[in-house]
């Protein structure tokens, strides 16, 4: 029998840290889980950068189609019964509850990583390999009217975040957040995101 896979989703501005925090809890947790982010996928040339940056092709018409089927790829990976250590960016207002219903079958636990704006806008110049501006656009939204099972500042070292949350973690309770989003958007619940 395939064991109900566990996911701990790291959310969080661009630069907030969640790449730096999942390779932390990565590296400290007691059972595999694999990394799964949209970097992954960039980096790795899965999708030809150059040609979007180049405007051969228009981001614009391939975004709802990208993000479905990467949505769909938790649920396949999950469903064969793998752990993941998902950060992603809800950019969207109704992918949380999407996802949530998505994922319910899984054992999901909901995490915040916040940042001060000053913080992230530093760390989003210095770094410079990310738009500038994505990371305060995001300050500015993806948290908004959101509830987590945990929420983290980004201000302490990965290392420590990563043990408090995976001590967290281990003393989860149910019904977590993604349980009650998943049920307050079934048909019927007036607040479907379909
Ligand atoms: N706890 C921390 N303290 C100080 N700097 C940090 C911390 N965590 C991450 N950083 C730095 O912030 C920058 C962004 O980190 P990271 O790539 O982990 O963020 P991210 O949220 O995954 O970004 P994105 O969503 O844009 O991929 C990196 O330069 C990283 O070294």
């Amino acid at each position: 029998m395939v064991e109900r896979a566990k996911i701990i989703f790291i959310h969080g501005a661009s630069s907030s840290g969640k790449s730096t925090l999942a390779r932390a809890v990565q590296a400290q947790i007691g059972a595999p889980f694999w990394h799964v982010s949209i970097d992954h996928l960039r980096d790795s040339g899965m999708v030809p950068m150059e040609r979007f940056r180049r405007g051969d092709f228009r981001w614009k018409e391939h975004r709802a189609r990208f993000f479905d089927g990467f949505h769909r790829s938790l649920v396949a990976y999950a469903s064969a019964g793998n752990n993941l250590l998902l950060e992603h960016i809800l950019e969207e207002p109704g992918w949380a509850s999407e996802l949530a219903v998505m994922l319910q079958p899984f054992d999901v636990f909901f995490v915040a990583l916040h940042c001060e704006l000053d913080e992230l806008v530093r760390r989003e110049r210095l770094r410079a390999d990310r738009p500038i501006g994505s990371a305060a656009d995001d300050f500015h939204r993806i948290h908004v009217g959101q509830c987590y099972d945990l929420e983290l500042g980004s201000g302490q070292a990965a290392d420590d975040a990563a043990a408090q949350l995976i001590s967290a973690w281990s003393v989860r309770r149910s019904p977590s957040v993604f349980d009650t989003l998943a049920l307050e958007a079934r048909p019927g619940s007036g607040k479907s995101p379909f």
